[in-house]
């Protein structure tokens, strides 16, 4: 890497977008302009509309060190410590996922359901197994203003930060956490039961994406032998927290989506309604109980 960065804020981006690009980064141009903006407190409006402004050598050196991370590989997310999220920005820690576009297919596919048990009943409770950063409980509570939601993780860490980021939105009153091994420790009943688990084959995890195996918690990624261990036991023991009309849904792998049907009908549900992602994969089943 050169060792001086421009200071005019076109240049910047020029440069900044070359090291990148140098390192083999997937979307350089996107990920100079993240790390730029974010370090200067300029916009893309401005860089276009502006590109001489001079960009203060404080924010010079943390963007030439954001820069360096991120050649070594570092996601552009990790470093910046936030990634969006349905309109949120949420912040990361070490012990939370990076919340992923795929899982707002599932946020998408609970929604009507949400608003409608608001509109009928004036309350909808919403409990998020495995809740990370709080993504999908948040998203929905940020739509659905009478919404409540209880974020359950076994991640002390994960659900500090959850906590943290209901507090920056303004949706601490309506969103609780609870510290437990799936349903181990929830009580009440909830009319949406959604989880986004761990899904991936225990031997799948080597081969994953450098950037996904080395910087998610691993506790995050292993579903388990087969990658559907989570499913079993959100299968068996939901019944007890699933309010008679309520919905469950899961965010699966895409080639997993005939074993969870299986998993859940066997379970006493019907089959799962599908929702694709944005690649057209199968990525969210929502079950109800067959006898309903
Ligand atoms: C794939 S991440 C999903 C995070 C977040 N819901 C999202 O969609 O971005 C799975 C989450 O499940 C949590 N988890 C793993 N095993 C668990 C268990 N036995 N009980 C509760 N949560 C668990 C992990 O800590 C992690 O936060």
């Amino acid at each position: 890497m050169a060792d001086h960065l421009p200071e005019a804020l076109g240049p910047l981006l020029r440069e900044a977008r070359t090291r990148l690009a140098a390192a083999g980064i997937d979307d350089p141009s996107l990920d100079a302009r993240l790390i730029v903006e974010h370090y200067s407190g300029t916009t893309r409006t401005q860089a276009s509309a502006d590109p001489g402004r001079k960009i203060d050598g404080d924010a010079i050196a943390a963007i030439d060190g954001a820069l360096r991370r991120r050649a070594d590989g570092e996601p552009v997310h990790r470093i910046l410590g936030y990634r969006e999220f349905y309109g949120l920005r949420l912040s990361l820690s070490p012990e939370t996922l990076e919340p992923r576009p795929d899982t707002e297919t599932l946020v998408e596919a609970v929604l009507p359901f949400v608003k409608a048990m608001v509109a009928r009943k004036g309350a909808c409770r919403i409990l998020d197994l495995g809740t990370g950063t709080g993504a999908i409980a948040l998203a929905l509570l940020s739509v659905v203003p009478t919404a409540t939601a209880t974020g359950v993780d076994i991640s002390a860490g994960a659900l500090a930060m959850a906590a943290r980021n209901a507090g920056q939105f303004g949706l601490g009153g309506r969103f609780t956490t609870v510290q437990s091994d799936w349903f181990e420790k929830v009580s009440g009943r909830y009319h949406v039961i959604a989880a986004n688990p761990p899904y991936i084959p225990t031997q799948e995890i080597g081969n994953l994406q450098d950037e996904v195996r080395d910087f998610d918690p691993r506790i995050a990624l292993d579903g388990g032998v087969d990658g559907l261990n989570p499913y079993r036991i959100i299968a068996a023991e939901a019944a007890r927290f699933l309010e008679a009309e309520g919905r469950i849904a899961v965010e699966i792998g895409h080639t997993q989506s005939n074993d969870v049907n299986d998993i859940f009908r066997a379970a006493g549900y019907t089959a799962g309604e599908v929702f694709g992602d944005l690649g057209g994969n199968d990525r969210v089943l929502v079950f109800q109980r067959a006898t309903s």
